[in-house]
């Protein structure tokens, strides 16, 4: 038998796993690294969070990255270039941090990568009738497993796709396993580039959880904080605090059909991007918009459409307790036009439940991993968007 296969099999056997998850995700700030200790699988799992950084990309990456990132047409170059070339410092940040926290790759078991998604299209948005469902991550996780000895798993989306998913948002796997608690209804908020939640009910029936994008989170903030401010956020919302929302601007900004959409449903930059708000922008007649009142009327869009999509789920008589996790929950003029509109709920971070925020999405593909080596008995019911399966390809090092 190959070793390495060997290998593996002794590590799904371990009580106990030690699995490194990385993320990236829209707003290309930077590589998320969770090294994760894991024990159990599917509702069982136990997940401690050992370490965790987030490694900035340089000005430069971004530059690279953005000229493939959400873009009809490429130089397929670039992307070809670029496949192995992230691999390569996915795996040399991987490296860093191991040296950082004292440790050897020999004490990791296996490395999850998410890897750079550079384009994102569900069916409801190339609305090619003869294309399935369709997503592309890159930074081949063979390079990681390479360069950094470890065995690695990557490419996770592409079973959910195969199993008539839109292949995002797999948050509902690591949600329910992590966090679904009886006798009380969870909703897990994500606010990265794009925003998400995973609602979790107090009967923790699994046949009835899912997670959904409910749009923008901080995508459109940050495109529009890079053109105003030159900066890449807008720090704790202070210029948006300072204007006031333009309700024209608002109504044509959410005249869009994926507002309208059952859950569960997935979206990108690739639709909520400058020229969109451009587009709402001469619709409305608001193309003169101070720069203060666009940015507030684009932290009300992000906050209203998060609204919105989780009034979808609620009943009346029911509480539910909100748990925020991404980069948005630091941006106050956000959280705070959230958590006005929602009386019937409790808001905290998901550091309450034992894991930052920050790392959340990091530590899902860590316990995605984990359910692909010792789970896979869950039953989600035989749901679209949450198809009962494993996800991930192995690379060996060798
Ligand atoms: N102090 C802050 N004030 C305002 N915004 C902030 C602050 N800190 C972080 N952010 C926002 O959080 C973003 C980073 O969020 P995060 O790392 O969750 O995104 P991501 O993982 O790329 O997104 P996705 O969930 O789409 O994959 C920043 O680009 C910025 O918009
Ligand atoms: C295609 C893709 O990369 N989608 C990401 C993105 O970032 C947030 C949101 O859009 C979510 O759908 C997803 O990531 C998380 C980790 C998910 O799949 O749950």
């Amino acid at each position: 038998m190959n070793q390495q296969i060997q290998q593996l099999y002794t590590i799904a056997s371990k009580p106990e796993r030690r699995i490194i998850g990385l993320m990236s995700g829209t707003s290309l700030d930077g590589l998320d690294v969770a090294l994760c200790q894991i024990s159990g699988s599917g509702p069982a799992t136990s997940v401690t969070l050992e370490r965790f950084a987030t490694i900035p990309y340089t000005d430069n990456l971004k530059v690279d990255i953005r000229t493939i990132f959400a873009r009809p047409e490429i130089e397929f170059e670039q992307l070809c270039l670029l496949n192995p070339y992230i691999g390569q410092l996915h795996a040399q940040m991987i490296l860093n941090c191991l040296q950082e926290w004292g440790l050897e790759p020999a004490d990791i078991d296996i490395v999850a990568s998410h890897g750079q998604t550079v384009y994102h299209a569900p069916k409801s948005q190339h609305r090619h009738d003869k294309f399935p469902n369709a997503t592309l991550q890159i930074g081949d996780g063979d390079h990681i497993a390479a360069i950094t000895g470890i065995t690695t798993f990557s490419d996770f989306r592409q079973k959910h796709v195969a199993h008539g998913g839109e292949g995002a948002p797999l948050a509902v796997y690591g949600d329910y396993f992590m966090f679904s608690k009886s006798g009380q209804n969870r909703i897990l908020l994500n606010m990265g580039g794009i925003a998400n939640f995973t609602y979790l009910p107090a009967s923790q029936d699994a046949s009835a959880v899912f997670t959904t994008d409910t749009g923008p989170g901080n995508t459109l903030l940050d495109a529009f904080a890079r053109r105003l401010l030159n900066k890449p956020y807008d720090e704790n919302g202070q210029l948006a605090a300072s204007g006031h929302v333009n309700s024209q601007l608002l109504d044509a900004l959410k005249a869009n059909l994926f507002f309208n959409a059952p859950f569960p449903k997935t979206t990108g930059p690739e639709v909520f991007n400058v020229s969109y708000v451009q587009a709402a922008q001469a619709d409305s007649q608001t193309v003169d918009l101070s720069p203060a009142d666009l940015m507030a009327t684009l932290v009300q869009f992000s906050a209203d459409t998060i609204v919105d999509a989780i009034r979808g789920i609620m009943q009346s008589g029911e509480t539910y307790a909100v748990y925020m996790s991404g980069g948005g929950m630091h941006n106050p003029a956000l959280t705070t036009a959230i958590q006005g509109q929602l009386p019937f709920c409790t808001f905290s971070q998901t550091n309450e439940l034992g894991i930052n925020g920050d790392a959340k999405e990091a530590v899902l593909f860590a316990v995605l991993a984990n359910e692909s080596l010792a789970g896979g008995n869950t039953s989600f019911g035989n749901r679209q968007g949450v198809p009962s399966v494993t996800m991930g390809k192995v690379s060996f090092p060798r």
